[in-house]
């Protein structure tokens, strides 16, 4: 069957700011996503840990089960407002372990993929910032892709946006576009979050997406903020500032074409000579 694909499609990322109060957080990610809808919105991303504080102290407190509250939230959401609906992350109990998933949901408010961290964030910087969330959480042991009539989309949460070589076996798949909520902090995120986007949408010729919390000055684990849209040629087409916000680009594939025409990198890779590869079981 020959799947309809569509050359440009508008998308939108929610900053959404994040309290403890998951009934509120649920409530204003409902109301931005039909705001961002309703500005022709194609395929909208919402931020890590977006229902609830994002910190290992937390996790097991606002953890659910998939599907759940949040999760019905997500697909009623999607439905009611016929988008592609990347449902950032929550904290997923499964099996008595923790996870920190991420729910795709497509216009008919079915569930298409869950998506579980797979790298999790352990970093100590002395003085700035010590984190672990290998301490409560278990990775996820999967790469996770969907197809839409737009693009095939990867999907990525935070921490995994390091690690190039995850990137690359989504692009290697066809993607077009990569998606990863996110939360980095007031330490790594003036340092490294533009970069790392900048450089996986360069290093393989595509769109990237991020989604963070709203900073909040008040919370233990301060987000940077800064969602963004980056296109094929490393540019930051679309950027937020602290605060709660939704942003938009417009996804343009032939844009894309033209780049990996002009520099075509992507099919000049010497896999005589290198390869990156998944191993059997990881690629759902
Ligand atoms: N939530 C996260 O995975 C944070 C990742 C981060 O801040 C980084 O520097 O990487």
């Amino acid at each position: 069957i020959a799947v309809l694909c569509f050359p440009e499609f508008r998308l939108a990322v929610v900053q959404l700011h994040v309290t403890s109060v998951k009934a509120d957080n649920l409530s204003r990610a409902r109301g931005l996503v039909k705001e961002a809808a309703g500005r022709g919105s194609q395929l909208v991303l919402l931020p890590e840990c977006f229902n609830s504080p994002y910190g290992t102290g937390f996790f097991s407190q606002y953890a659910e089960r998939i599907p759940g509250e949040s999760t019905q939230l997500l697909s009623e959401t999607a439905k009611e407002n016929q988008v592609y609906l990347v449902g950032g992350s929550i904290p997923e109990e499964d099996g008595g372990k923790l996870y920190n998933s991420c729910t795709v949901f497509g216009p008919d408010g079915e569930l298409i993929l869950k998506h579980r961290k797979i790298h999790l964030f352990d970093i100590d910087v002395p003085g700035k910032i010590r984190f672990q969330e290998s301490e409560t959480l278990t990775p996820g042991d999967r790469l996770s892709t969907f197809q839409t009539p737009f693009c095939k989309v990867g999907v990525g949460i935070c921490y995994d946006m390091r690690f190039a070589e995850l990137a690359q076996l989504y692009s290697r798949s066809g993607c077009q576009l990569l998606v990863y909520p996110g939360a980095f902090n007031m330490t790594t995120g003036p340092a490294h979050w533009e970069l790392l986007q900048r450089a996986r949408a360069l290093d393989n010729q595509l769109y990237v997406a991020t989604a963070s919390p709203a900073r909040d000055e008040a919370s233990s684990y301060v987000a940077w903020g800064h969602s963004s849209v980056v296109n094929p040629w490393g540019e930051v087409i679309s950027k937020a500032g602290p605060e709660e916000a939704v942003i938009y680009a417009d996804v343009d594939l032939q844009y894309l074409a033209d780049i990996r025409q002009q520099i075509p990198v992507t099919a000049q890779r010497r896999d005589d000579l290198y390869a990156v590869t998944s191993l059997p079981g990881a690629a759902s």
